[in-house]
């Protein structure tokens, strides 16, 4: 009998309340768990939730629905090949021709699944009488789908529990349907405030609490809790951050200024946005539709993204000579930012460089600035922290949108905040001060520097700029928060001065957040550098 009739990923796996597994085996040989040998239910009755049916064999659901596959298949490969959800799914969606309805369900299954992935595992865990680690991975993205599908979905737990089952039948094996059959019942017998009531009851740590309540690392909660403070919020908000966080983002819109016009997507179901000028949104818009985004006039792009390039193109300067402007993207790939700065740049009688040292994200860049005349910009495909050994001291205003650990924008990648790590967190920031330092060597005197990150993590925001800046004599600090008022359509009260940078001028960085802005979690500080002169 194949191993995962238990779950197991070797010998032995089973869930709470059945026999240990030889034990089991022997007493269930065809391995299903579900029947005696007078072809009765050995699930029935006992331990079954109330509001189950108990469904003959004949009548169990043995093939996967379409978009509870879909959903699956999206698990396994973030599990098994590292995939990114936002990619594979709407691929998936294509290619399993799934209907508008359908595609919902799978983008909330799929999604919701690997959000939640931390709490559900926790309670999924409180079900088996092994550690997770020892059930086969197919098996817990099973469980995982129907743990959503069961506390977080209006799913009646009968459907809920039937179509999972019939999935992992179809696709894993009766054996394990039948484990996941067991498990997903006693899952259903609670609802998840009962469940979290439970696993955090005689926890302490607000941390850990926030953790399991939400769903999100620990590292990662302590790392929001330490910025909301840095930037001057109280650290109780950090509820509806994390809650910000598990939400669906609505798609947004920006209309290249200049270029593209948002009439079309107004006649579908965007409305305007309203923190910034030529943007749109939609809770459920399919953008792929529209014509202006299949001509790159129009395009996806965040508020808070949009909001950092234009207080870049804002920014006061101080002299740099009366020559058309001259500006750099240093970390351009996938060009979002470039073609609107390149669109603002083309309105400005400025030109713009963009730099990625990524090929294929190069050409994305590429294809993202095709919509802006090609005389006004061009492409460096190249380590950004060389720039300065072709172009010192050449540029106007500089973006230093820094690779960074994304944890800004956990809401549009599920699986983003189980995969990332605090080691990579420290190998970026000494990236980010390196790109930082590489971007101020080729900014003009009395030019303007963006520092943007799209994380919140102040390993890589405030630090990055404080280390920087105290090495310096050259730098003043600008009111981000204000220059990012003066763009935005109402205040957004962004730019708290920020701990450990008020030796820099009277400036401060700003800092954008999900549960404040509707935005990803967007940080920028403006740094001018001073006129030898003055
Ligand atoms: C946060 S993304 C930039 C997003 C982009 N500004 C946009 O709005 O679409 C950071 C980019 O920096 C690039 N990058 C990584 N290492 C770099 C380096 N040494 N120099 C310049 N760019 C780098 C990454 O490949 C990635 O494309």
């Amino acid at each position: 009998m194949d191993d995962r009739a238990n779950g197991r990923k070797h010998n032995g796996q089973t869930h709470k309340g059945q026999g240990s597994g030889p034990d089991r085996r022997r007493r269930d040989p065809d391995g299903e768990g579900r029947r005696n040998n007078r072809g009765r239910e050995r699930n029935r009755g006992g331990n079954a939730p109330r509001g189950f049916s108990e469904s003959t064999p004949a009548q169990r659901v043995r093939e996967a629905d379409a978009a509870r596959l879909v959903a699956f298949e999206v698990l396994r490969a973030v599990s098994k090949d590292n995939a990114y959800a936002n990619l594979v799914l709407p691929a998936k969606i294509r290619a399993n021709r799934l209907d508008k309805r359908d595609a919902g369900l799978a983008t909330e299954l799929g999604y919701g699944a690997l959000r939640a992935k931390g709490s559900y595992d926790a309670v999924i865990a409180a079900c088996v009488d092994r550690p997770l680690a020892d059930v086969d991975e197919a098996i817990l993205d099973a469980l995982r789908l129907g743990a959503h599908q069961l506390l977080a979905m209006r799913i009646p737990p009968h459907a809920a529990v039937n179509q999972t089952v019939g999935l992992a039948r179809a696709v894993i094996g009766a054996g394990p349907a039948s484990f996941i059959n067991a498990v997903l019942r006693k899952i259903a017998a609670k609802d998840l405030s009962e469940w979290l009531d439970e696993l955090t009851a005689g926890l302490s740590d607000p941390v850990k609490i926030a953790a399991i309540r939400q769903a999100h690392p620990e590292w990662i909660v302590r790392a929001l809790r330490q910025s909301l403070v840095a930037h001057g919020r109280p650290v109780e908000e950090i509820d509806a951050l994390l809650e910000a966080d598990n939400a669906a983002p609505v798609v947004n819109l920006v209309a290249l200024p200049g270029l593209g016009d948002l009439a079309e997507a107004f006649d579908a179901d965007f409305t305007p946005g309203p923190l910034v000028a030529d943007s749109a949104l939609s809770a459920g818009g399919d953008p792929g539709r529209l014509g202006s985004i299949r001509e790159g006039v129009v395009r996806v792009q965040d508020v808070g993204s949009q909001l950092v390039a234009r207080a870049l193109a804002a920014a006061p300067l101080t002299g740099t000579g009366g020559a058309p402007e001259r500006w750099l993207d240093l970390c351009a790939g996938p060009g979002g930012k470039a073609a609107l700065l390149a669109a603002l740049a083309k309105q400005r009688g400025a030109t713009l460089l963009a730099n990625e040292p990524a090929e294929h994200r190069a050409e994305l860049v590429r294809k993202a600035l095709a919509a802006v005349p090609g005389e006004l910009w061009q492409l460096r495909v190249a380590d950004g922290r060389t720039i300065a050994e072709d172009y010192p001291e050449t540029f106007d205003r500089i973006l230093v949108d820094a690779p960074c650990s994304g944890l800004g924008a956990l809401r549009r990648r599920p699986e983003s905040r189980w995969r990332r790590t605090p080691a990579e967190v420290a190998e970026l920031s000494q990236l980010q001060r390196e790109l930082l330092v590489a971007g101020l060597a080729a900014l003009k005197p009395g030019g303007v520097l963006g520092y943007a990150t799209c994380s919140p993590h102040p390993a890589e925001t405030l630090a990055v700029v404080t280390d920087v800046l105290r090495k310096r004599d050259d730098l003043e600090l600008l009111d981000a928060g204000e220059v990012l008022d003066g763009v935005a359509l109402k205040p957004l009260h962004a730019g708290q001065p920020a701990a450990g940078l008020g030796n820099s001028g009277s400036g401060a960085s700003a800092q954008l957040w999900p549960h404040l802005h509707a935005t990803d979690a967007m940080f920028l500080t403006l740094i001018r550098k001073t006129n030898r002169e003055n």
